[in-house]
């Protein structure tokens, strides 16, 4: 199918953004905020659609991206979610905008 091809460079850029390289500004990201262990019992009063990369890999490898515009989408609420919670200036947040400008550099590419 046509978009084929498309979701195999969303699971190249997936797969850059798991590099050991980048682990310090990712592991983050890595799992689904967990509220009770981070001790942010506001989180999900606050972040209505919480997104995280092992969320994203499971949709992919199950098909539930049509084409890469849905999974951009996806990548995009994580850091939005990232922006909307931490404050700027916080190891957090300053790790998602690391992140992002990997992401940026690698879609576009
Ligand atoms: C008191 C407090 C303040 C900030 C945080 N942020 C934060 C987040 C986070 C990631 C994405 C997101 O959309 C929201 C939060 N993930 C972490 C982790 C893994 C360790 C430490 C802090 N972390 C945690 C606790």
């Amino acid at each position: 199918k046509k978009y084929q091809w498309e979701l195999r460079f969303c699971q190249e850029v997936l797969d850059e953004l798991h590099k050991p390289k980048y682990q310090l500004i990712a592991w983050a990201f890595y799992q689904p905020v967990d509220p009770v262990a981070l001790n942010i019992p506001t989180y999900h009063s606050v972040i209505k659609k919480p997104m995280d990369l092992s969320t994203i890999q499971s949709k992919l490898k199950t098909g539930q991206y049509e084409n890469a515009k849905e999974f951009e989408s996806d990548v995009r609420l994580m850091f939005k979610n990232c922006y909307r919670f931490n404050i700027a200036g916080d190891p957090t947040y300053a790790a998602g905008q690391q992140l992002e400008a990997v992401f940026d550099e690698k879609w576009e590419q």
